[in-house]
């Protein structure tokens, strides 16, 4: 199964119709989604691509439910996540949602408490889940993505970046999440440390089936960890399908301008400047 070919199996994501539109602080309003739909098999992997400023941030944070959708709807094996059942109350409600779905974000020193040690930090992601919290899970959550006894004693500030990126994976990994929802999760990394990080990725999800949602600028990130691509434009996907289709032979002609911007042998900057003005003249400047 894809993610673009309609079974009659459930999806375990699907998202329809999701959209936003933020009011800016003079009085205007910017539609940063619009009517946007994927779904993502079970164990499958998305990737969301465009250029800054195309609405995937916004796509990645309504999965979450960072942000509220002003209409659309993002279905974890067919339920609304927006609709608790009755029987929930507020709290059970809100954790079972962060299992279905975990997110990992840029800029882990944000996102991870400065003042607890990576053990503790995976501790304390266990315990708010009800989850085993014994040192032996901690131990095999951190060896899960390659940190040591060393690290386990370290704070943020002591880590380097790949290692706090390990560790926010190996928090989200802790809530046994179905989906994990990676926001530029490599962008602040150099190259080698992201292919160990994508590397690492890809054999969780091998081992644990756990779906990814990709959302990356970095085309080349995006092809070597996603079966399937959408690929958006000013908050609309503009194309989406297999991977190796989508950014092999994309359709699409905003895709094979992305495509035409990425550096190669030869490659002019001025070309790639000329045409991307070409498509779009109100943004030439950029
Ligand atoms: N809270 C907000 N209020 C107003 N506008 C916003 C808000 N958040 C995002 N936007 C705008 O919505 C548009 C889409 O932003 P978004 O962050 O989703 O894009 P993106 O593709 O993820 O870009 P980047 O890769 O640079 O993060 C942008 O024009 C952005 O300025």
């Amino acid at each position: 199964m894809t993610a673009c070919e309609p079974t009659a199996e459930v999806p375990l994501l699907s998202v329809d119709g999701l959209t936003k539109t933020y009011r800016l602080p003079g009085g205007g309003r910017l539609t940063a989604a619009a009517q946007v739909s994927f779904a993502v098999p079970r164990g499958g992997s998305l990737g969301i691509v465009g250029e800054s400023g195309s609405g995937k941030s916004t796509v990645a944070r309504m999965l979450v439910g960072l942000e509220r959708p002003d209409a659309g709807t993002v279905s974890v094996e067919g339920r609304d996540r927006a609709a608790r059942p009755p029987a929930l109350g507020r709290r059970a409600a809100r954790l079972t949602r962060a299992r279905e779905i975990q997110m990992v974000f840029q800029a882990p020193y944000v996102s991870l408490d400065p003042r607890l040690t990576a053990r503790q930090c995976l501790r304390t992601a266990l315990r708010l889940h009800d989850h085993d919290a014994s040192d032996t899970r901690v131990r095999s959550l951190l060896d899960r993505v390659g940190l040591g006894s060393r690290e386990a004693e370290a704070r943020p500030h002591q880590l380097s970046g790949g290692q706090r990126q390990r560790l926010a994976i190996a928090r989200a990994l802790a809530v046994d999440p179905r989906i994990l929802v990676l926001d530029e999760a490599v962008a602040a990394l150099d190259v080698s440390i992201q292919a160990q990080i994508l590397q690492l990725l890809a054999e969780i999800r091998d081992d644990t089936g756990v779906a990814l949602v990709f959302v990356s600028h970095d085309l080349a990130v995006v092809q070597h960890i996603t079966d399937e691509t959408a690929v958006m434009r000013k908050g609309t996907v503009v194309e989406q399908g297999p991977t190796a289709r989508v950014l092999g032979a994309p359709s699409d002609p905003y895709t094979r301008l992305l495509l035409a911007s990425v550096p190669h042998e030869g490659w002019d900057p001025g070309d790639a400047v000329r045409a991307r003005a070409a498509m779009d003249p109100a943004q030439a400047a950029v």
